[in-house]
């Protein structure tokens, strides 16, 4: 549904500010229907990458596909039409104060020329889909910052798009609204069956929603896939930031790190170690998260009483399907900060202070 290939963006020198490669070499393939995130540290390219996916920046080189068009190829009336495939959700909800929640939702669908009693048709239903539909005549200022965000995914489904980008969709939201905001966006991927990419920084959102997730630092993907796949790929820096592995800080025994899934659990892979092999197995750090909705555990062991037993015996665990290696100290790519920064002394967050400036936004 989404194609990138090697697509670059350098937005060039201004203001004395040197030239910035923001976007440098990007390919990437999301299947229709799937939940895909983008993380990285600040300034990586997040914004700059969802941006380029309906073409509110023209990639400097590359090809960018969506839904089977071919929309580098387009002039900009073509880009214009094509970009209706995609809806956008913003950071700081984007909706317009003057306008009611329905006022909102029916924004696009008036400036796509839709009569009106087919627009209140079917904002009624967006909102409805929404779970709002009790709150129609509400201004922004009058609902929480998760029903805001619900009148802004009604208004990005307005125009039935294939595409869902969510720019920190639930960054200014509090846990409970990022939970309820979540459920919604998969339960309209569900319905709608839409293709949704998303950015964001908390990577507990990737955990609960995607079904697969790229890494980028300053501007190119240095890790990505089905995070199943990731999970158990040896020192993935995108792993180590889904599931964070334990320190070595212990150097008692031969040091074991093991991660846990579904179809190797940790009670299969201590009933090997300690009580087929009689080997002495402790638990010196580790978690257990559900990602993609299936559980996986990273999990650091001692080991003490070798005897020319444990190679044999991780060896026969690697069979079984568990990634099982020696743990040394230093060896595991460490976790990057991903925290946003500050936002600007205007109150936005600067990456969303860019995107309202687009006159393509505004519209
Ligand atoms: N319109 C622009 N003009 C010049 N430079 C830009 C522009 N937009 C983004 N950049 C630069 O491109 C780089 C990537 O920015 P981008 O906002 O895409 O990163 P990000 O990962 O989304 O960051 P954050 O998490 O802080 O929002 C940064 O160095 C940024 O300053």
């Amino acid at each position: 549904m989404i194609e990138l290939t090697d697509v670059r963006k350098v937005f060039p020198a201004r203001r004395g500010a040197a030239e910035v490669t923001a976007v440098d070499g990007v390919s990437l393939s999301v299947a229709a229907g799937e939940f895909a995130g983008v993380v990285g540290p600040s300034g990586s390219g997040k914004s700059t990458l969802a941006r380029l996916v309906n073409l509110l920046e023209r990639p400097t080189s590359g090809r960018v596909v969506v839904d089977g068009q071919v929309l580098t190829d387009l002039d900009d009336d073509g880009v214009r039409k094509a970009r209706r495939t995609v809806g956008m959700v913003f950071q700081h909800f984007n909706l317009l104060d003057s306008r009611t929640a329905a006022g909102n939702v029916e924004h696009p669908l008036e400036l796509a020329g839709m009569g009106r009693a087919e627009r209140r048709a079917r904002v009624a239903d967006l909102l409805d889909l929404v779970g709002l539909a009790d709150r129609h005549g509400s201004r922004p200022g009058q609902l929480s910052g998760g029903q805001k965000q619900r009148v802004a995914i009604a208004r990005a489904l307005a125009a039935r798009p294939k595409v869902l980008l969510c720019d920190e969709a639930t960054s200014a939201l509090d846990p409970a609204s990022t939970a309820g905001v979540l459920d919604l966006l998969r339960q309209v991927r569900a319905e709608l069956g839409l293709t949704v990419l998303l950015i964001t920084h908390e990577m507990a959102v990737v955990r609960a929603v995607c079904d697969s997730a790229v890494l980028l630092d300053r501007g190119k993907v240095v890790d990505g896939g089905p995070l199943a796949e990731v999970l158990t790929r040896p020192h993935s820096p995108l792993a180590a930031q889904l599931l964070p592995a334990p320190a070595v800080t212990d150097t008692r025994g031969d040091l074991v790190r093991i991660t846990v899934t579904e179809s190797a659990p940790e009670g299969r892979v201590l009933r090997t170690l300690a009580g087929e092999l009689g080997l002495d197995v402790e638990i010196v750090g580790g978690s257990v998260e559900t990602v993609a909705g299936r559980r996986f555990g990273r999990l650091l062991l001692a080991v003490t009483g070798d005897d020319g037993r444990l190679d044999p015996a991780l060896q026969r665990l690697r069979d079984g399907g568990s990634l099982v290696e020696r743990a040394l100290p230093g060896d595991e790519p460490v976790p990057v900060d991903l925290t946003e920064p500050e936002p600007d002394p205007a109150g936005q967050a600067p990456a969303f202070a860019r995107l309202l400036d687009s006159p393509d936004v505004q519209r």
